[in-house]
């Protein structure tokens, strides 16, 4: 049993009118370890095609490719790539050395899927490249290197795994002869070791090299020729152990990949960002309005007093009543402190040294109203005390309109009596305080129930104010409210529509700037189908080093969740740039911090980022992993 044995291999190319093209055929041939074949030929003969197929980068074909009597016809594609990792080494004559890799990263590329430690990697690539007379170029990158250095650069390559067989594809081809004579010098230095090295080639001076030369003519050996005899195998070798490509050595790969095409990759990176930057933007631009729009309003009125009333759609406050009932279902309900009745209506009069002036609103003094709100004086708790607007005291006295807490004004109020019909209810009232307010009168319920009964009717309470145990409670007990068919009134119901303007306005918001997501997401998908289209080659090389599709796949998932994660970080670094500067404007003129950038958007943009990049990655990152070996190859 020889150690490499082709039998009967027939290859036929399927061409585009799906005629059969034959390539091989019938191909028996037999192979020694330590021998260094030479396989001569015309151009077109066959010859690539063969070494695709001993290689494993081709199995489309028939007949059988025995390795240590192991039929490689019948590997699934896990052992083929696990066989061309571990048994064959691949020297190209275009030398396919990955140009974003130092010499030494491609190098390691075959050794990152051995079994040594990363020192040992390192230490067997510099020891490789030394023993190819590379030892001082070890940092260049393959355009900083001669033909001749690439070449040698690419048998380094080929030796890492220590296969068994190495390919050399007219490793000369395009080389002088000097830097021929060295590669070959090379070549015949790795079959003394026992290696099987078989070397493609068109010169004879080249096959003279060897220790055997197999002539090929139109898809047929017709020449078979022993120059010497084979050199002796040094033992029996049992073969490197290798895994797949790890997935840190797939993203320190795509992590060279971005610093090699820095200005592009950082382009890229700064579109992705603006997506994720407006999104973050509105959202804490959202919630800095709303948090404004709830202090501004929070401001004014106690936020642990509800006012409620019955649910009408008449806008005469005297339509509504409010119940014995009804106060009684709020006394009783859970975490309610008290409850107060209250009086609202539209239209009194005032008057004061014989001037008349009409007020739009008044109510009667209840717990929403806050101290905040008067400019001088107390709110109207005591009998007879009533608050009135700092613009109407000014029409009262134009000097000092403070002067006029303490004087006695004349409250006129409009009602109905029993038979329905108007009537005018009026009493001498103290200003206890003036409102910083544009609007409205407040006046104790006391004092309003009695100027009721002087004529002796009933003041019937048209709203309630219900007063909540802790702020956490409030929430529930006016869902509770509502729930009971009753309606939020006062400034508690306008924050409640607030925040629902607000939210919805920032959701359309958000909703712009998830387009810009869209865009940069569809950026993204268009920069990695270029990539996978221009690294077609590169793709092919790292199958024939053994790579798997899965693991090309995973090349790409991750080049693209780090575009994700460095255009979430610019995005978050520009939001909490813009928020410095943003919120040190708003503090000195709204005293309130506009932009409010949370832990929690932060995490959120990430997320989001990294999760459409790699859905971005897809497609393309399935196409790259789809591609044929051999046609990537010979991509140009
Ligand atoms: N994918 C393909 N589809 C169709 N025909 C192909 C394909 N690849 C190669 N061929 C044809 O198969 C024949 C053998 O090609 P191959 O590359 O194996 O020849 P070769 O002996 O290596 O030639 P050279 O010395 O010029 O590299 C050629 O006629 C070529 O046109």
């Amino acid at each position: 049993m020889s150690f490499l044995e082709l039998k009967d291999v027939h290859k036929a190319y399927q061409l585009a009118d799906k005629t059969k093209f034959p390539v091989l055929k019938g191909i028996n041939l037999s192979f020694e370890r330590g021998e260094f074949v030479s396989i001569l030929g015309e151009s077109g003969g066959g010859k690539t095609t063969l070494m695709n197929i001993i290689g494993g980068l081709d199995h489309q074909y028939t007949g059988d490719v025995l390795v240590n009597g192991k039929s490689t016809r019948t590997m699934s594609e896990k052992e083929l790539d696990n066989y061309r990792r571990q048994t064959i080494g691949f020297v190209f004559q275009n030398f396919n050395l990955i140009s974003h890799l130092s010499i030494l990263d491609n190098v390691m590329v075959s050794l990152e899927m051995t079994k040594l430690t990363h020192k040992e990697q390192v230490q067997t690539a510099t020891d490789l490249l030394k023993r190819v007379g590379l030892g001082e170029h070890i940092k260049k990158y393959p355009n900083q290197l001669s033909g001749g250095q690439k070449q040698r650069v690419a048998i380094a390559r080929a030796l890492a795994s220590d296969p068994d067989i190495i390919i050399a594809d007219e490793p000369t081809g395009a080389l002088d002869s000097g830097n021929s004579h060295e590669i070959m010098d090379l070549l015949n230095g790795i079959a003394t070791d026992g290696k099987l090295v078989i070397c493609v080639t068109h010169s004879q001076e080249v096959a003279n090299y060897g220790t055997r030369i197999v002539h090929m003519v139109d898809g047929l050996i017709d020449q078979d020729q022993h120059l010497k005899d084979a050199f002796p195998v040094k033992g029996t070798k049992a073969s490197t152990a290798t895994h797949h490509l790890s997935f840190r050595a797939n993203f320190n790969m795509a992590m060279k990949h971005m610093r090699y095409n820095l200005k592009r990759n950082v382009l890229i990176v700064f579109g992705g960002a603006i997506g994720i930057l407006s999104v973050l933007l509105m959202l804490s631009l959202g919630r800095g309005v709303q948090g404004y729009m709830n202090h501004e309003i929070s401001g004014q009125i106690n936020p642990q007093s509800i006012q409620v009333t019955q649910k009408t759609k008449s806008t005469d406050p005297n339509s509504v009543k409010m119940t014995q009932t009804d106060y009684a279902k709020m006394t009783k309900m859970a975490n309610v402190s008290s409850v107060e009745r209250g009086f609202f209506a539209q239209g009194a009069q005032v008057q004061y040294a014989g001037k008349t002036d009409s007020i739009s609103l008044f109510q009667t003094y209840n717990k929403t109203i806050l101290d905040k709100s008067l400019s001088i004086g107390h709110q109207p708790t005591g009998l007879n005390e009533v608050t009135i607007t700092k613009d109407l005291a000014k029409k009262y006295d134009k000097a000092d309109y403070k002067k006029m807490v303490g004087k006695k004004i004349t409250f006129f109020v409009n009602t109905y009596d029993a038979q329905k019909k108007p009537i005018v209810l009026s009493r001498q009232v103290t200003v206890s305080g003036i409102t910083t307010g544009q609007s409205g009168a407040t006046i104790s319920y006391n004092t309003l129930q009695a100027m009721f009964k002087e004529k002796n009717l009933t003041l019937k309470p048209n709203f309630l104010t219900v007063n909540v145990k802790g702020l956490t409670n409030v929430k529930p007990v006016q869902d509770k409210i509502k729930a009971d068919k009753y309606q939020i009134t006062g400034a508690g119901a306008i924050l409640d529509s607030v925040n629902t303007y607000v939210k919805l306005a920032f959701y359309v918001l958000a909703g712009i700037a998830g387009i810009s997501l869209l865009v940069s997401a569809i950026m993204i998908i268009v920069v990695l189908y270029i990539s996978v289209s221009e690294r077609t080659k590169e793709i092919g090389i790292l199958r024939a080093l053994g790579v798997r599709k899965t693991d090309i796949r995973t090349l790409f998932f991750a080049e693209s969740f780090l575009i994700g994660l460095f255009s979430s970080i610019i995005g978050v670094i520009v939001v909490w740039l813009a928020q410095l500067g943003i919120n040190h404007a708003t503090e000195s003129f709204i005293h309130y911090n506009i932009i409010q950038l949370t832990p929690g958007y932060i995490a959120f943009g990430i997320i989001v980022s990294v999760v459409i990049s790699i859905l971005a990655a897809i497609a393309p990152a399935g196409n790259a992993a789809k591609l044929d070996p051999v046609e990537a190859l010979s991509h140009d």
